[in-house]
């Protein structure tokens, strides 16, 4: 299971320290989390995600090649012609969608072969960040082979939840697990301590079974 920590501001590097598969820069600017400034150099293991809300092709583009990143990650109601655009030049997509009480899977169907995952976020007042969780059993209708992400209110608390979604059925697709606010001292700040305990008990569970 790969483990994304979102919302990187004050402390990348440390971030960066602990190996996680993928780390994601917010470059919207109503964000507390908008990444202002160059990501320092950051070893070459991690993935450096750019998360984008409605922005032009020719924004992302320009963040894609001032910070190197090799994903971005589309967070408002990017058309399936923009990852297509994304997608043609060799930058990995990640469609987001935002879950309430219920979704309508049919929505994912124009983005099936514009990007690579799709990231499951809990829809809230803001398009990311909201700190709390979507009813997970929504995704026993996920209709997609794609791989995903599971967002939205994960953190230290919830673990055990986290664990046991692992074991079920619409897990099957559950590609990465993604972590923000909950793991924070203030908002771009991100706890060490807290997220290598988190990824010490994913790594540990993934490795028994
Ligand atoms: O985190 C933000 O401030 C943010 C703002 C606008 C768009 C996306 C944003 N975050 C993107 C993420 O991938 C978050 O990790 C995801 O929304 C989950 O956040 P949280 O509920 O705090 O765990």
């Amino acid at each position: 299971m790969k483990l994304k920590v979102c919302g990187m501001k004050y402390n990348p590097k440390e971030v960066a320290a602990i190996a996680p598969d993928y780390m994601g820069f917010i470059f919207y600017d109503k964000s507390p989390r908008n990444l202002v400034g160059v990501i320092p150099t950051i070893t070459r293991k991690v993935s450096k995600v750019g998360v984008f809300v409605n922005a032009s092709i020719e924004e992302i583009l320009k963040k894609v090649s001032l910070h190197g990143l090799q994903m971005v990650q589309l967070h408002g109601q990017e058309p399936p012609e923009l990852c297509e655009r994304i997608s043609n030049l060799n930058i990995k997509v990640i469609k987001v969608f935002g879950i309430a009480d219920s979704f309508d899977f049919s929505v994912l169907k124009p983005y099936e072969d514009v990007c690579d995952y799709y990231l499951f976020d809990t829809k809230g007042k803001n398009p990311g960040g909201n700190g709390y969780t979507f009813d997970w059993e929504v995704l026993e209708n996920y209709p997609s082979t794609k791989p995903y992400f599971l967002s939205g209110g994960i953190g230290l608390e919830n673990i055990d939840e986290v664990l046991t979604f692992l074991y079920r059925p619409e897990a099957k697709y559950c590609y990465a697990i993604d972590v923000n606010s909950r793991f924070e001292t203030k908002p771009g700040k991100k706890d060490i301590e807290k997220l290598i305990a988190f990824k010490k008990r994913i790594d540990d569970e993934v490795s028994r079974r």
